[in-house]
Parts: C-alpha cells; sequence; structure tokens
C-alpha cells in the first residue's frame, strides 16, 4: 500500500505538535467560515467559472494553484458545487473532460470541513477505480492537490504488495483509493479496518465497476458501507439503470451530464477514421502505419493479451525504428507501471495494449489511437478513443474494420453518436511483412507458439463475442490470418467445425492419435494394456495434450506423419526392406506409446491362438516365437523394455556406389580391421565406449531433471507463501508465466536437440541460462547425436531423442 499523509512535511516533534494545534485552530475558523459559504452556494446557478468562484478551503485552494489548475471544465463547474452541497451525483463527461478533480475536490473539501482528519476519525472516503493504473492515477492526484496543507492520510490499495503490510497502515486512514477486488479483501478480513464512519464514496469509470465483471465484489464493498453517505459516480459513459442506482442506495442523485446535448459522444479536437482491413492484412498494415508515424506518440488496442505479446515480440525484431512498449492485464505490477511511466515520458513510443488501458489513463499528447481489434462495443470503442485529444488538445483515432465488420459497428457507432469516416489505405505504401513473420516462427518454436496462441485467442474471443451482428464468425478468413501470423498451418478451431460438445472432446481426442486405426484392438492384450499405458506418456505427449491440443491438433499431426515418412525411409536403409505393416508400427512407437501404449504398438507381432490359455506371439525379428501360456508371460508383453530385448538389434548397413546395401565389414580393408584387434575384443570396446558415453549422459540428465523438479518446489513454495501473505498471486500473472517458461523452455529444447552442433543466437525472450546450464546442455547434445550416430535407436529415450529432432 502506498500512503500519503497528505502533508508530507518533515519537523521535530515537539514543533510539529505546537503546529498542529495552531493549524487546528485555525482550521477550525476556517470551516465555521466555510460552512456558511457553502450553505449559501446555489449550485445551478451556473455563473461559476474559476475555481476561485467556490468556497474552497486554503489548502485546496493552494493544491489547485500550485497544479496550474484555474478555470473549471464544465463538468466541473457543474457538479463540483453540487457535490460540495452533499448531493449524490451521476456525472457524465466526455473523454479527458477532467472528472477526476470533479470529485477530488469535493472529497478534500467535505472532509475538511467535518474535520474527518487524524487516526481516530476513520476512513472518510472510498474511491474505486476498475484498474490498477487509474488507482494509481487519481491518488497521484490527490496527493498533488492534497499536499499543500490539508492534514488527511490517504492511501491506495490495489493488490500485488503484501496484505499486512497494507493492513498495518489501513487503520489510520481517512481517504483510500483501491480497485474492488483488493478493498473487499480489506474489508473482510482487516479487522482493524472501519469504515462505520465513512461519509463519501466515489466510483470513477462507474459503468464498468458497475458492469458484470465487477458486481459480486461492489455488492459486497456495499455491504459494508454506511449507508448514510454521499455517492459519486463518474464515467465518460455513464448508465442510468434504476437497478444499478438502487444498488448503491443513491439518494435522489444529480444527473451532471454535461455533453449529453452535444452532436458528438466524443472530444470535439479528435478525429476519428476506419480502414476496412481484412483479417490477414491487419499485421502489414499496422506495421505499414507504425514505419510512416515514426515520430509520433501511438497507442494501438488489441482484443487480448496474447495477441499483444505476439506483435510486442515480432515487431520488436524486426526493429521498427520507434520505441515499442506493451500492456496487458498478464503482466506483473512493476511491468505495467514501468509501462505506463515510460509511455506517459515518451515524446515517440508506440504502446500495444489490451483494454486494461482503455479506461481513465492520462497519457499526456498521444498523436494516434488505433483500434487493430474492433472493440466488443461503442462504449469501449470511446474510451479507447478518448486517450487521446484530451483537455482540448488534437488527436486522431484509427479504427481497424474487417469488411464483415462493417455494417454492425458503424450502427452501434451511430447509435452512440460518435462522427467516424472511412479512409483508405495507400496500397502502394503497404509493406508485407508476412515472410519475415513466417521466417521469425520457423526459426523460433517459441515465438511460433506465442503465434499460435495469438491466433486461438482472437479467433476465441471473436466466438464469444455477443455482438453478433458485427462479429460473424464465419466471415473471417482465418487461414489467411494464420498466415500473415507467420504460422505454416492454421491451427485447429474446435467451435468453427464442432457444435456438438462430445463430438468436440472426441475430435480432440483422435487428433492426438496418429492415424493407424489397424493396430488398435489387435489381440486382447490391448485392452488392459491400453489402460495401464494411458498414464506413461512421453514429455512432448503431455506438452501436446495439455497446452496446444486444440491449437496443433492438425499441424502436430503433420508432423507425426513427417516424423513416421521420414523414419520410414531409414527403417528402409537399414534393414534393407519396405514391409508397410513394419513401417508403420515401428514408427508410430513414438507417438502411439502416450495415447495407446500397447504392444502392438511397439513391435510388430502376429498373433496365433493355439489354445484357449496358449497363444503364440511372433515378434519382429526374434529368433524364436515366444509362447504365452501364463499371466507372468503375458505380463512380459507389456513390458517395453523386455520385448525391445527380445527383438533383433538390427545391423548397421553401408551402402555402395550402387546404391547397394552391405554390412560394414564386407566393405571395410581387412588389413586395418585386423590391425584393430580381434573382432570380439572390438566389439566389446565398442559397447564399452557406447556404455560409458550412455552412462555419463544418464547422470547428466538425472542432475537437470532434478534441478528442475527442485527449481519447481521453490517456485510453488514461493507462489504458496505469497498467497499466505495475501498477495495476488493471479493477478500479477505469475501462475500462467511459470507454466508458460516452462512450456517455452521446451520448445526451446526440441529446438536445440535438432541442431547439428551449431550454437544459435539468443532468442528474442528468452531468459538468461547460466553458462553452468549452458555447458551442461552442450554436453548432453553432443552425447546424444554420439549415441544416434552409433546405432539405430534401440531403448524408448532414443527413440523418444530421435522423435524429438525430427519434430523440432
Ligand atoms: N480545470 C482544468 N484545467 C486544466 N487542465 C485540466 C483541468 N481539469 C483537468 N485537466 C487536465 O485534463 C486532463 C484530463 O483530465 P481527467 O483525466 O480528469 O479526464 P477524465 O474526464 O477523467 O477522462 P476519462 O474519461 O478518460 O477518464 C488531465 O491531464 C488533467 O490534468
Amino acid at each position: 500500500m502506498v500512503s500519503s499523509g497528505i502533508t508530507g512535511r518533515t519537523r521535530p516533534t515537539k514543533v510539529k505538535k505546537h503546529a498542529a494545534a495552531q493549524k487546528r485552530k485555525r482550521d477550525d475558523v476556517d470551516v465555521e467560515k466555510l460552512e456558511q459559504a457553502v450553505e449559501e452556494l446555489d449550485p445551478r446557478n451556473g455563473s461559476y467559472r474559476d475555481f476561485t468562484d467556490l468556497p474552497l478551503s486554503e489548502p485546496t485552494k493552494q493544491g489547485l494553484k500550485s497544479s496550474h489548475f484555474a478555470v473549471m471544465t464544465d463538468i466541473q463547474a457543474k457538479a463540483i458545487p453540487l457535490a460540495l452541497k452533499g448531493y449524490d451525483i451521476l456525472g457524465a463527461a466526455k473523454t479527458g473532460s477532467g472528472k477526476t478533480l470533479a470529485f477530488i475536490v469535493p472529497v478534500l473539501e467535505n472532509l475538511y470541513r467535518l474535520q474527518h482528519v487524524g487516526m481516530d476519525a476513520g476512513l472518510g472516503a472510498l474511491i474505486i477505480s476498475p484498474t490498477r493504473e487509474l488507482a494509481i492515477q487519481i491518488f497521484e492526484v490527490l496527493r498533488q492537490l492534497g499536499k499543500q496543507g490539508h492534514m488527511f492520510a490517504a492511501g491506495l490499495v490495489i493488490g500485488g504488495k503484501s496484505l499486512e503490510a497494507e493492513r498495518q497502515a489501513l487503520t489510520r486512514m481517512n481517504i483510500l483509493v483501491g480497485t474492488p477486488g483488493r478493498i473487499l479483501q480489506h474489508l473482510s478480513q482487516t479487522v482493524a479496518f472501519n469504515v462505520d464512519d465513512l461519509k463519501m464514496l466515489v466510483l470513477d469509470e462507474a459503468d464498468r465497476i458497475l458492469d458484470m465483471g465487477f458486481q459480486r465484489d461492489v455488492d459486497a464493498i456495499i455491504e459494508y458501507l454506511p449507508k448514510e453517505r454521499q455517492t459519486l459516480l463518474f464515467s465518460a459513459t455513464q448508465s442510468r439503470k434504476l437497478s444499478d442506482l438502487a444498488r448503491l442506495s443513491l439518494q435522489d442523485p444529480e444527473y451532471v451530464s454535461v455533453h449529453a446535448e452535444d452532436r458528438t459522444a466524443t472530444p470535439k479536437t479528435l478525429q476519428q477514421n476506419y480502414i476496412i482491413c481484412p483479417l490477414e492484412e491487419k499485421m502489414d498494415t499496422l506495421w505499414s502505419f507504425i514505419q510512416a508515424s515514426k515520430k509520433s506518440k501511438i497507442l494501438c488496442f488489441f482484443s487480448s493479451a496474447k495477441i499483444v505479446r505476439f506483435v510486442y515480440e515480432s515487431f520488436r525484431h524486426m526493429q521498427p525504428g520507434i520505441p515499442l512498449l506493451h500492456i496487458h492485464g498478464r503482466q506483473k505490477q512493476g511491468a505495467r507501471l514501468d509501462t505506463t511511466a515510460k509511455f506517459s515520458a515518451a515524446k515517440y513510443s508506440c504502446l500495444f495494449a489490451t483494454d486494461v488501458a482503455a479506461r481513465g489513463l492520462d497519457f499526456p499528447a498521444v498523436d494516434f489511437v488505433i483500434q487493430v481489434d474492433c472493440p466488443e462495443d461503442a462504449d469501449t470503442y470511446i474510451h479507447r478513443v478518448g486517450r487521446t485529444a484530451r483537455y482540448n488538445r488534437e488527436g486522431r483515432g484509427v479504427l481497424f474494420l474487417a469488411p464483415s465488420e462493417e455494417e454492425g459497428m458503424l450502427k452501434r457507432l451511430e447509435a452512440k453518436n460518435v462522427p467516424i469516416e472511412l479512409i483508405n489505405v495507400r496500397q502502394k505504401k503497404r509493406q508485407s511483412i508476412k515472410s519475415q513473420l513466417t521466417h521469425m516462427c520457423f526459426k523460433d518454436p517459441a515465438l511460433k507458439y506465442l503465434a499460435q496462441k495469438a491466433f486461438v485467442t482472437y479467433a476465441k474471443s471473436v466466438y464469444l463475442q455477443k455482438d453478433k451482428e458485427t462479429f460473424k464468425l464465419k466471415e473471417y478468413d482465418f487461414e489467411g490470418f494464420a498466415a500473415s501470423l507467420g504460422l505454416p498451418g492454421t491451427p485447429r478451431i474446435k467451435f468453427l467445425k464442432d457444435d456438438d460438445a462430445k463430438q468436440k472432446k472426441q475430435a480432440s481426442r483422435e487428433a492426438l492419435e496418429v492415424s493407424d486405426t489397424s493396430a488398435e484392438g489387435e489381440g486382447e492384450e490391448d485392452g488392459p494394456a491400453k489402460k495401464k499405458a494411458k498414464t506413461v506418456r512421453t514429455k512432448y505427449d503431455r506438452m501436446f495434450e495439455r497446452q496446444n491440443q486444440d491449437v496443433l491438433a492438425d499441424h502436430y499431426k503433420k508432423l507425426v506423419k513427417n516424423d513416421l515418412d521420414a523414419t520410414d525411409a531409414d527403417d528402409q536403409d537399414l534393414n534393407g526392406e519396405a514391409g508397410e505393416d513394419a513401417e508403420d508400427d515401428f514408427l508410430s512407437v513414438k507417438r502411439r506409446i502416450p495415447a495407446e501404449a500397447s504392444i502392438s504398438d511397439v513391435v510388430p507381432e502376429d498373433t496365433e491362438a493355439t489354445t484357449k490359455d496358449q497363444k503364440v506371439v511372433h515378434l519382429q525379428g526374434a529368433k524364436q516365437p515366444l509362447i504365452i501360456d501364463s499371466k507372468r508371460r503375458e505380463n512380459l508383453l507389456k513390458s517395453k523394455k523386455k520385448v525391445l530385448k527380445l527383438m533383433d538389434r538390427g545391423k548397421k548397413l553401408v551402402y555402395d556406389d550402387e546404391g547397394n546395401p552391405h554390412e560394414v565389414y564386407e566393405l571395410e580393408d581387412e588389413m586395418d580391421f585386423k590391425a584393430r584387434g580381434l573382432p570380439g575384443e572390438q566389439r566389446k570396446k565398442f559397447i564399452e565406449t557406447a556404455r560409458e558415453i550412455v552412462a555419463e549422459a544418464d547422470v547428466q540428465d538425472k542432475a537437470a531433471a532434478k534441478a528442475k523438479r527442485k527449481e519447481k518446489t521453490r517456485k510453488r513454495k514461493e507462489r504458496e507463501r505469497m498467497e499466505a501473505e495475501g498477495v495476488d498471486v493471479e493477478d500479477g500473472g505469475v501462475t500462467l508465466d511459470v507454466n508458460q517458461e516452462d512450456l517455452l523452455a521446451n520448445f526451446r529444447a526440441d529446438a536445440e536437440a535438432s541442431e547439428s552442433g551449431e550454437v544459435r543466437g539468443k532468442k528474442w525472450f528468452q531468459e538468461d541460462e547460466s553458462d553452468e546450464e549452458d555447458k551442461g546442455k552442450k554436453k548432453r547434445k553432443g552425447k546424444r547425436r554420439a549415441k544416434v550416430e552409433i546405432e539405430e535407436p534401440q531403448t524408448l529415450e532414443d527413440m523418444e531423442a530421435l522423435a524429438a529432432g525430427l519434430l523440432g
């Protein structure tokens, strides 16, 4: 919690006490005069223009003066006199018209006249904001205005900090600014937090705070507050729903809507345009626009954090020549604050944002607001575009609309009196970045993963939109969109194809399976073996199942198919035969084990039933058939390790100039061979060397796995500790980040394993790894390569390593 004894001066205690007493005396006299003046104030007179026309306390006057506020804006001139007289207010005025001061001034003044000051007074005013950034901004204005002599203690509670530390300070607060969740948390958990004497409740961006997302929290907060209080609601798009007003127990509220008669709902200084931009051209158009506006301050809105991240990471890498920033709700608080501060201070910059930055934020001098993804409704449009052309300054808004969105969205905007005109994109100036994005996605699996997630969240957001007249799912060219993000294929979108939930589940499950259905259901062993084997999954299968089940299904199939084809070829080479069954089955090993894992997946087998209790199984390459006449033998078939032992190990073959296969010794110089020692000794030596290599790699793998486990435990403990301390872990995005990082790391490992030895450049958002780890990885890579070179894969681990290489 940030707190401010608004006076903020430091003096020796005795002197301080004396000065405070003197001040209180002065204030008492002041208060009486002020009460009188406010009593005489005629709030509907309409002749108040300057702040000095109002009966305000000396500290507030000084505060306004030091911040260079002299003339009131319309909303201030109308709302402040009413609020000073204690009316409940429903205030609506365009974005950037100065609503913040319209409630801060009455808060300071009304509490001042009541002398609601000091530790014993308790909380006098509570100001609620929908986002942390906006709460911080309000708190800053409050601090600026109050620091010239007010004695209130003011605090900010927005989550992300230790609850305990906030608790201590909370009991002393007279004015509190915060977000709904955190305020409620304190009301329900901080015993000493006393709101019984609360005088004023303020809701900034009231329509947002009262909507469904915050409804539960706000209703619960209201339950704690005394009914006898003054309530002020402000927003640029105000709802007048009676149910909302009843929820807040407003008493005969005054509607102060200064721009209601205006022909437009947005500032006059704002120039608003839209362009028709099919989904698949968005990236190119945005990039070209940024290129053409490097000497500007640009704010771009997207529909989800995933898209923001993808665009930020990919554009950043392409070096656009203007500083890029990004902000979304999944970031940690520190990063968000850092970004808002940087963008506020920047002269030229481009900020990619979700709607977390759409409301209330007062970034100075924004030139352009680009709405790259269509807003969900006209109100969201108005709030987004309102980040420019604030307080009589000029600004431009550009809305990207897909052809199918045009009619619906324009209708909504027209209904809200938003004047917007169509402009065209100069096609000649549009640069295509598709091939660059494709190349980048190809080179960096982590970026490709981001693109996939961006694609899916975009499709999902369109699917979930309430306004079906604007967002017509079937009309978007999703394939073109996927390609424009640099993706090699279109990630699967379940809801586009299947309506029935059951079908959907089935489909995604099927998508994970390799298309070979013939191997299934062979023999009775499949049943129990299948069930048991479901728990045996490779990390790749877990990864695909958990994160990308819907995203990658088709692509995954393709990869696996390629994998199969490639390994089929190897198989032919090595064995000099190309039996269809043998190829499929051998290769399906790597993919089928996790999902089905029966013995038929591991090895081609031929099962004959001899008697009721006896079966003969012919294992590929085994010298003798295996007779299954007992439970123990049957179980043997379920163990892949044991079965692999029974199988033929395969031979290493070398091809002559005509392409005919030979065993190695056939083409070797006999003298050379003899010089290396007896064949038996040579074999022994070879096996020993290979074993040493494998053993060493094994030790390293185990150490790495142990370190990973340790790190996971540490992170879990850290999270538990933070939760115990009340730190808002979810809000800060910690949980998600951890998972995501793990996944990115997996992708990186895949890519690295597949490379033939050259050291890769650092990824754009790869965390720094210690040299030690790097060295370890490189060593392991070397070992794995060595293993593959020596022989065809013999163990499951070998197969997985090979599969990983092919996947990468
Ligand atoms: N009386 C005034 N004189 C000069 N500048 C003012 C005055 N009142 C407000 N401003 C300035 O106008 C800008 C916009 O004010 P504010 O953020 O309060 O707008 P708002 O109406 O709350 O906007 P939004 O609807 O987007 O939240 C701020 O930079 C603020 O400092």
